[in-house]
């Protein structure tokens, strides 16, 4: 048996929460995270990073934001830099989440792009792949899915920068998921084309799985064969829901 990594519990929390809530929010995950044996991380809008990074301090949860620019600085109003975001103590950038890649227009080229600045500037870059319901409908999920994880990952990416996270579009804030069999192809096929890159040390990156992940159908998820952890977006911003699925992620 290859060796497993410690499961990533990730809480987007997208475009929610105000100043006061979330650094109760991160205060109530800090203190409930002790006794769990997942990793946990935290993903704020960029502004509550300072806050929420000093609400995490001693804590055992990581600090991670919710997209990084591809250049390292210069001339890109409203943008963030991943170099900034690892100055304000993030260990994690997600990249390419499906919200982006709609709404900003973005593509697995630009998704790598910004997954090298990430790791570049030090960071673990949690790249989103995953199919809409019409592609999910004609059976082309795991061809969708290898195409993005073939154009989304960075040429020469170092496997410890990396993590995947599997969220079909159609599961993410509709209450819906996929079939544990659908779940488990889909994972399997990726870690297929980890290995064909990285060998041995696709083992050691982890997948997570993304879409209405919530404490009822947790256990389940996070025990199918190839999930190493979830990306978890409403249930995040309760922290007992949130603690709940880092609770129910196997012990590795
Ligand atoms: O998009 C997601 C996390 O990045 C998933 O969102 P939900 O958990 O709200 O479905």
């Amino acid at each position: 048996m290859p060796h497993r990594p410690t499961p990533l519990v990730a809480g987007n929390w997208k475009m929610n929460m105000l100043s006061a809530d979330g650094r109760a929010l991160a205060a109530a995950v800090a203190a409930g995270a002790g006794s769990i044996a997942a990793e946990l991380a935290v993903c704020p809008p960029a502004p509550l990073l300072p806050v929420v990074g000093d609400a995490l301090t001693g804590s055992t949860v990581a600090l991670g934001a919710q997209d990084c620019h591809a250049e390292a600085s210069g001339a890109h109003t409203g943008d963030v830099a991943a170099v900034l975001l690892a100055d304000l103590g993030c260990r994690y950038a997600i990249v390419g989440h499906s919200e982006r890649r709609q709404d900003h227009d973005e593509g697995d080229e630009q998704v790598a792009a910004k997954a090298a600045a990430a790791a570049a500037a030090g960071l673990v870059a949690i790249v989103c792949v995953g199919e809409t319901l019409d592609q999910y409908k004609a059976g082309e999920g795991v061809a969708v899915v290898e195409r993005q994880i073939a154009g989304s990952i960075p040429a020469g990416a170092s496997p410890d920068r990396l993590v995947i996270a599997y969220e079909p579009v159609w599961a993410i804030g509709s209450g819906l998921v996929p079939t544990n069999d659908d779940i488990r192809a889909v994972h399997g096929a990726i870690r297929a084309r980890l290995a064909e890159r990285f060998g041995d040390d696709a083992h050691g990156i982890r997948i997570l799985y993304g879409g209405s992940v919530k404490p009822g159908n947790a256990t389940e998820i996070l025990a199918i064969e190839n999930v190493d952890g979830a990306l978890v977006g409403g249930a995040s911003l309760k922290a007992a829901d949130f603690l709940a699925i880092g609770a129910a992620a196997p012990a590795r």
